[in-house]
């Protein structure tokens, strides 16, 4: 199977090009290509950047289907011009063993559409109680490179400084949720002045970075490999700054919605916008950017998480935390960084590929846009606009806070090894 991509621009810079994908790689790039017997797409304009990578996904199979499937999952992230997905532990069961983190990956394997990497837990159950078994979780057909407990923070001391000892034995990295679970009891909302305002218990920074510190200070002890998950703080970035000033084996990632988002939204106590971390204010959202411009925090992950309508139509309290992100990461990220010119289409390959696939250690992703390269591949519309409608995303659940929204760039195009995945707003394959 081949593929010509006509007039595309290579990171969004230079002249247009030609880009010939035979047999899951990148033959050839120039200008006027024979297309021999390859399909030809029209792609004039076009940004071609290398296929996203999202460290950070709740697929919700096994367990909770109703929400979503690695099957629906998939068909977003191929949609939203994702090569590669790690998918979360907080299943049911937890993929806390060999079984499950197996089971992931078949099933991932199976559709075909992303590569699904399972994410480990790092403690049986996600209890925080007992390490769970990452080395058979390593050396597993699935291959665990990334360890994560998320949902919950790895509270103990302990059990984090064993955890962190592990990832380098294992290669691997432990990605952390930072959260102090004392400091959050019953937390419903940033902590701050919207929060007093309308009454909702709070969710103070501190919480957050309390931990961050903390396990910084663990990596460098221990020469182990720390990930935090979704970051959302100022003074985080301000911990994050320090730790890798110092050498510390620390890496951090923000969502798509703390880049936009702010608390000021919850004056309509729409659960949509219920998430952990909570929404911050524009304060963070300016620093957040900032850090992500600077390589301070070092990628974006969606922290796609699918919700069935009575856990969000509900009251504000009851409801759960967690909003859809894969089918519009890559507008959001254009919305608030590339409209901003605080990132060019370079600085996206770099935090939405290159940095994540680094992170986990993923040798065919996230590569140079060059001959010879695996045809992990996104297509960019840098000039569409588009108005976010849930329930027209392939997800099952339809919990985007970016409902209505009308939003810049569009992928329309994904490639997997060089077979087309999505094209057009459409599944192939
Ligand atoms: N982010 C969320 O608000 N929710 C996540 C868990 C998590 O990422 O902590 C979920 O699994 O629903
Ligand atoms: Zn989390
Ligand atoms: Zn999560």
């Amino acid at each position: 199977m081949s593929a010509l991509l006509r007039g595309v621009l290579l990171y969004g810079e230079g002249e247009p090009v030609d880009v010939l994908i035979e047999d899951g790689v990148i033959s050839r790039i120039g200008a006027g290509l024979d297309e021999g017997d390859a399909e030809v797409i029209e792609a004039q304009g076009k940004v071609l950047l290398p296929g996203f990578v999202d460290l950070h996904t709740h697929l919700r199979e096994p367990g909770r289907e109703d929400t979503e499937t690695i099957a629906t999952g998939s068909a977003a992230a191929a949609l939203g011009g994702y090569t590669a997905v790690f998918a979360m532990a907080n299943t049911d069961p937890v993929a806390d063993t060999q079984l499950v983190v197996e089971h992931v990956w078949r099933k991932g394997q199976e559709v075909g559409l992303v590569d699904v990497h399972p994410v480990g837990a790092v403690t049986v159950g996600l209890k925080g109680e007992k390490l769970a078994e990452l080395g058979t979780m390593a050396r597993s057909t699935a291959g665990v490179r990334v360890f994560s407990d998320d949902g919950h923070c790895v509270h103990d001391p302990l059990l984090m400084r064993r955890a962190l000892e592990y990832s380098k034995a294992l290669d691997a990295v432990i990605a952390q949720h930072a959260e102090e679970p004392k400091l959050t009891v019953g937390a419903q909302a940033n902590e701050g002045e919207v929060a007093s305002r309308l009454g909702l218990a709070g969710w103070p920074a501190v919480a957050e970075e309390a931990i961050v510190a903390r396990d910084c200070l663990l990596a460098k002890h221990t020469g182990g490999r720390l990930h935090v998950c979704h970051v959302s703080t100022t003074g985080t970035v301000d911990v994050l700054r320090w730790a890798k000033a110092r050498g510390t084996g620390v890496s951090a990632e923000v969502t798509p919605h703390h880049l936009l988002l702010t608390d000021e939204l919850l004056a309509s106590y729409d659960p949509v916008n219920k998430v952990n971390p909570p929404l911050r204010t524009s304060v963070d959202v300016q620093a957040l950017r900032a850090a992500l411009a600077e390589g301070v925090v070092d990628c974006v992950a969606t922290d796609h998480a699918p919700h069935a309508p009575q856990d969000k139509d509900c009251e504000w309290s009851s409801a759960r935390p967690g909003m859809l992100g894969l089918q519009t990461a890559l507008s959001v990220v254009a919305q608030t960084m590339v409209v901003t010119e605080l990132l060019d289409w370079r600085g996206v390959a770099r935090v939405m590929s290159e940095r994540p696939a680094q992170i986990a250690g993923l040798p065919d992703q996230g590569r140079p846009l060059a001959e010879g390269e695996p045809a992990n591949l996104a297509l960019v519309d840098p000039d569409a606009r588009w108005t976010v409608r849930g329930a027209d995303f392939a997800s099952i659940s339809d919990n985007t806070p970016f409902e209505g929204m009308e939003l810049p760039a569009r992928v329309v195009l994904t490639m997997l090894r060089g077979r087309i995945t999505a094209h057009e707003g459409k599944v192939c394959g």
